[in-house]
């Protein structure tokens, strides 16, 4: 998938999810960060399934023209291909229980560098800090920033049930321990990026289309800031808006 621009993540104060505009000063840094994306997104306590991650992902392919890297997608893939993790993962995705991240990352990562795009989303990953200190271990790269999906609980769970995709993990017993892996584990990790002032709210309780445009509200702006990071990248770098950018 990705990869990479250099630049500094924000490191102020968490304050709370509505507040996470990085200046321009604090985007002009040297650390290794994900070019233009990061769909990490979640929703609100104890959200995450049905929130519409899937749905606005394929609209920002669309509008954006970025790569969609499910970790879901990746994980059912693997799951459905008869290999060595199959059984595992099937076991853990019909418990609701989040798949060991070595495993995870290997997909992500081969499906990254199976794609020639620079700029992609990363839809349901990390979903706890594992993932998260694991993937940015492994592959040295940040997202640029996050989508948090807002949704309450019993709206998720009417929309998974309705969903009719045939997922053996969209029933009651599964979606309700999914609920609580998130509460438990996933939402510390929308925290720990939100203090890095990363942290994009979305409601996504709303109607798809006008979640969607909250959604390009937001992408719009970042499309707008790169742009202008690779135009005054250009003198310092040959290679500019694709892999490697050195701020
Ligand atoms: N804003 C919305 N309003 C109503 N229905 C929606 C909305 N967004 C998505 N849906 C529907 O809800 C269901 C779940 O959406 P989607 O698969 O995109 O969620 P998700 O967050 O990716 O879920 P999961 O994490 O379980 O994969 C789908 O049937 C989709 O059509
Ligand atoms: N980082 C991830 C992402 C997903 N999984 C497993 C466990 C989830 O319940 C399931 C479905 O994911 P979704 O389609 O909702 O993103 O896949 C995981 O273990 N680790």
């Amino acid at each position: 998938m990705f990869l990479k621009l250099f630049q500094r993540g924000k490191t102020g104060e968490a304050s709370d999810l509505e507040s996470n505009e990085e200046s321009d000063d604090e985007r002009q840094g040297s650390e290794k960060r994900l070019k233009g994306s990061a769909a990490f997104s979640k929703s609100h306590d104890p959200g995450g399934p049905g929130s519409g991650k899937g749905t606005q992902c394929a609209n920002i392919v669309k509008h954006f023209g970025y790569s969609h890297f499910s970790a879901g997608d990746l994980l059912r893939a693997e799951r459905d291909s008869g290999s060595e993790n199959g059984t595992m993962i099937k076991n853990m995705i019909k418990k609701g229980e989040i798949v060991p991240s070595e495993v995870t990352i290997k997909l992500l990562q081969r499906a990254m560098e199976e794609d020639g795009n620079d700029k992609f989303l990363i839809d349901g990953f990390p979903r706890n800090e594992e993932n998260r200190a694991a993937f940015e271990s492994v592959t040295e790269i940040e997202p640029e920033f996050v989508l948090f999906f807002d949704c309450p609980e019993e709206e998720m769970e009417k929309r998974v049930l309705n969903r009719n995709q045939n997922r053996d993990d969209d029933n009651i017993e599964t979606i309700r321990n999914r609920f609580k892996v998130y509460m438990e584990s996933s939402l510390p990790v929308i925290e720990y990026y939100n203090s890095k002032g990363k942290v994009h709210k979305i409601d996504a309780a709303k109607p798809i289309d006008q979640v969607f445009e909250a959604v390009k509200e937001v992408f719009s702006s970042h499309e707008d800031r790169m742009s202008t990071r690779n135009c005054a990248s250009i003198s310092r770098s040959p290679i500019c808006g694709n892999e490697t950018v050195a701020a």
